[in-house]
């Protein structure tokens, strides 16, 4: 993207290293847990990231905030934001809509800000589409598929209409487990935590996203070793 501002880089004689920012995608089919992996990454200060807070047409659950992991708004609310041109990307999933919000992520970027989404694979290909090289994606799988209703049982936030619809659509979900860059089987939270930030870390040094890397070369070859 040009005209993007540059993170903090590293410092070698007065010659800065930056770094494009990136987009993390997380997908997965309902109760994999991507969910509790955003909301870990987004508690974890230190890593910089910004969580893209989608709008949809769905009811909030009980242990939702709105504003901080949706913007719950009417079907009216959301036609009118897509004919604006103000989504990035949108979707129906599970009989909803779901859209992200263009400006704040042109914000974040623009800052130098890494962004996680939590968006599905019709949203994934959109994006990829737009933001190329910029964004890293992940699926998260389950387990198994017991283990998938167990937890949605578990998360006991859905009507059992709600769960068997999502359950139904588990598999059409999973099949595009090949169109992501990094798999995730998320059987232990913690170590798919890691994972993901082993991800996050390795993909901010990717050669191709350092800005100022040959300047930087070219002035560590011609330093004169004491
Ligand atoms: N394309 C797209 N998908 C989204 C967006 N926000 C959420 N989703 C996806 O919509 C699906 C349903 O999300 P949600 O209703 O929170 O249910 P959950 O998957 O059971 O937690 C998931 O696959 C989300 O990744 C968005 O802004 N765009
Ligand atoms: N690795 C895990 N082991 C056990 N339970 C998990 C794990 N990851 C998530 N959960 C639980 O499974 C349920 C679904 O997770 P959630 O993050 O809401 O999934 P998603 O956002 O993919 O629908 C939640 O109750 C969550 O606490």
């Amino acid at each position: 993207m040009s005209g993007r501002q540059e993170a903090a880089g590293a410092v070698g004689q007065g010659r800065r290293v930056g770094r494009r920012g990136l987009i993390l995608i997380l997908s997965s089919p309902s109760g994999a847990g991507k969910t509790s992996l955003t909301r870990a990454l987004r508690e974890e200060k230190e890593l910089g990231l910004e969580v893209s807070v989608s709008v949809t047409t769905r009811a909030k659950r009980p242990s939702e905030i709105a504003g901080r992991d949706y913007n719950f708004i009417s079907v009216e609310d959301f036609m009118a934001m897509r004919d604006h041109d103000d989504l990035l990307e949108w979707a129906e999933v599970h009989g909803n809509y779901y859209g992200t919000p263009r400006r704040p992520v042109e914000r974040a970027l623009g800052a130098g800000t890494d962004m996680i989404f939590d968006i599905d694979y019709q949203g994934t290909r959109q994006v990829r589409a737009t933001m190329g090289p910029d964004v890293v994606t992940v699926f998260i799988l389950p387990p198994s598929m017991a283990e998938l209703k167990h937890r949605l049982e578990r998360r006991a936030e859905d009507t059992r209409e709600t769960i068997e619809k999502r359950l139904g659509n588990a598999r059409v979900e999973i099949e595009r487990w090949t169109e992501y860059d990094y798999v995730v089987v998320n059987e232990d939270l913690g170590a798919s935590f890691e994972g993901l930030k082993a991800i996050l870390f390795a993909e901010r040094l990717k050669r191709e996203r350092q800005v100022g890397l040959p300047a930087f070369v070219d002035g560590l070859l011609a330093e004169k070793i004491a």
